[in-house]
């Protein structure tokens, strides 16, 4: 409630609207107080000397709270493992950022409900999307200036514990297996390998070794084995879709691979197939990967590099987006593609 009071009186209270200094011997004229702003002990003199004798502004009740203070209260609860804020509200907002270069993970149904309380507004950017240190994850205000204490409180009660995240990349050892009889027999040069190497390596996953296998299904399974036995993740290309020579997708079915999904519906990437041994991933990589900036793989890889295990009814929710817009200049993975 608005009401009229003596600035002596107003420490504490709520200023109802921004108050501005004119000052002709600093030429300054401009905002020294804004609305919104809590009148502290040190700003009566100041504001005496505004010739403000009387100022209006907000009695808050038991019942209602300022934006700031609610702001602040719903983004220490928000947060979770990973993550740092503004230390101030500015304009009632504050954002909250990844401390750690790794994967956002969201309480998407917590984050929706509250979303629907009313006064908390908690923009986010995408689950799962990776960050770096100092990247933006979510923002957090409060629509009225003064609100329900109420509905902060339940907002409060619902993110305890932290419900944004970031899981952080760990140094990981990879092994690459290029398959396709035209690359080991040296009709072709493989290509793959440096198309492959810098993208595991953004992620702190460093290639260890890399061999190049005709169509041979047996050989390429033990060397899955062998390589799943020496390193964190084993990646393959080539041999994925529908040619008699394609063997290397079963190869990684047959090695025996834990949840073992092939294909999913993204296009680029069709073709990807993937499974995981002893906790592993196997990821078989179609030749699309070769010619796109970015893929199913592209979309799967941060995911597997923190150790998530892909269930195939993820793999089925990503057909709603998990068409490429081919823009012109690409921007993943700022862009919808692979997003809910
Ligand atoms: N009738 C159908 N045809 C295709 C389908 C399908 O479902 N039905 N799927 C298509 C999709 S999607 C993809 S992707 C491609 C490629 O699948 P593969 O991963 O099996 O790739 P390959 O057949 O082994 O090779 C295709 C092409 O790429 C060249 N290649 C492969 N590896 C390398 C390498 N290491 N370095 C350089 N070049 C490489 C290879 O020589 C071929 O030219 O299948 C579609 N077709
Ligand atoms: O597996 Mo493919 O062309 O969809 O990438």
């Amino acid at each position: 409630m608005k009401k009229k009071v003596k600035v002596e009186d107003a420490v504490g209270m709520v200023l109802v609207h921004d108050i501005t200094e004119v000052d002709l011997d600093r030429n300054f004229k401009g905002r020294v107080f804004k609305k919104g702003h809590i009148i502290r002990p040190e700003d009566v003199e100041k504001l005496k000397r505004l010739g403000k004798d009387y100022i209006y502004v907000l009695e808050l009740s038991e019942d209602e709270i300022h934006e700031n203070d609610a702001a602040v209260m719903l983004a220490e609860a928000i947060m979770g493992e990973n993550t740092y804020r503004d230390e101030e509200p500015v304009e009632g907002k504050i954002n909250i950022y990844s401390s750690v270069f790794g994967v956002v993970k969201i309480d998407v149904e917590r984050l929706l409900k509250i979303n629907m309380i009313g006064e908390p507004s908690c923009p986010t950017i995408h689950n799962n999307m990776y960050v770096k240190p100092g990247d933006k994850i979510a923002a957090v205000r409060i629509i009225s200036l003064v609100a329900p204490k109420k509905q902060i409180e339940e907002a409060v009660e619902i993110a305890r514990g932290g419900i944004i995240r970031v899981v952080p990349f760990k140094e990981k050892t990879a092994g690459i297996i290029i398959t396709g009889n035209e690359v080991y027999y040296g009709r072709i040069k493989d290509k793959f390998y440096e198309r492959l190497k810098p993208k595991l390596e953004f992620f702190k996953c460093s290639v260890k070794e890399k061999v190049i296998l005709p169509d041979d299904k047996e050989l390429i399974k033990q060397k899955i084995l062998e390589f799943a036995d020496k390193y964190d993740v084993v990646v393959l290309t080539g041999g994925t879709s529908v040619d008699p020579d394609d063997v290397t997708y079963l190869a990684v079915k047959e090695a025996g691979t834990q949840n073992f999904i092939r294909g999913n519906p993204i296009q680029p990437g069709n073709m990807l197939s993937m499974g995981w041994l002893n906790g592993k991933p196997i990821i078989a990589v179609p030749a699309a990967a070769l010619f796109f900036k970015a893929t199913s793989f592209d979309i799967w890889l941060p995911r597997l590099l923190i150790g998530d295990v892909i269930t195939r009814e993820e793999v089925a929710m990503k057909s709603h987006g998990g068409l490429c817009h081919s823009c012109p200049v690409c921007v993943f993975p700022i862009c919808p593609f692979g997003r809910p």
